[in-house]
């Protein structure tokens, strides 16, 4: 079962009209794909796009049944004047979660993260994995079927990475797509099912590990192929 669909024939910035171009890609339930590219390349303008934040667009994304989301940003955001715990009540009402099994889980969550200190303090006093740590939970915690989640691995500390890809691991297991992007290739490697290598703006390679490296001349990881397919392709 689909549960993104994304047909983008264009889509960019006032002076950059095709930051992105011919992008089409689904994610299935339980699947788990790498958006990976050099700096520039577009990842930020394709899941813009996802999220309905880019003005000029020539395609359509859809999302599959109930159309629930979750995302993780790169920088987190939050209510300066709501505490922890009280973003995680705020994410109760928003999403019309019912029940106190809610509650139970952000408690577990809290204690996996270490963050059961901070519950009742602002997050503009936290660090920035903090902060990070903050928007993982309340992402788990709404159970969407979609993850979208850019470059998680910068600034969690070696635990709480372990941890994240451990609860991401079972939500995909549980049905989940996850849309992930990320410049820790060694870490996409292990966890992706299937990549999507961006460059200019456009796919040059997709597929499983096994099919990506079929496209490229490179018989190695992810970061050499990535480093090949990437030095040889002039846009
Ligand atoms: N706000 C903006 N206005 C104009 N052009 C932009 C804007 N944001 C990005 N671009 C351009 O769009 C292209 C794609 O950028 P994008 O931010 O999607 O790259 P990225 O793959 O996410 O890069 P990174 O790995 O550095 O985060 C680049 O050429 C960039 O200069």
């Amino acid at each position: 079962m689909e549960v993104l669909k994304v047909n983008l024939k264009n889509a960019g910035y006032y002076d950059k009209k095709d930051a992105i171009k011919d992008i089409h890609f689904s994610i299935l339930s339980g699947g788990l794909v790498g958006l990976i590219g050099p700096n520039g390349a577009g990842k930020s303008t394709i899941i813009k796009s996802i999220l309905g934040l880019m003005e000029d667009v020539d395609g359509d994304v859809t999302m599959g049944q109930g159309s629930k989301y979750a995302y993780i940003p790169e920088h987190p955001t939050y209510y300066d004047e709501l505490t922890l715990w009280e973003h995680i009540e705020l994410a109760k009402a928003v999403n019309e979660i019912e029940g106190d099994g809610y509650y139970q889980e952000a408690e577990k969550l809290l204690t996996i993260f270490r963050l059961t200190a901070e519950k009742h303090q602002y997050p503009g006093s936290f660090s920035k994995g903090m902060q990070q740590k903050l928007m993982i939970i309340i992402a788990l915690l709404i159970k969407p079927k979609l993850y979208i989640v850019d470059e998680p691995f910068i600034g969690l500390d070696p635990k709480a990475i372990k941890d994240f890809i451990n609860l991401l691991k079972e939500e995909q297991r549980s049905g989940a797509g996850i849309l992930m992007s990320t410049h820790v290739l060694d870490t996409a490697e292990k966890m992706c099912d299937r990549f999507l290598l961006i460059n200019y703006g456009n796919i040059i390679a997709r597929g499983t590990m096994e099919e990506i490296r079929g496209q490229s001349v490179s018989d190695g990881s992810l970061m050499d192929c990535f480093y090949e397919l990437t030095v040889n392709d002039h846009g």
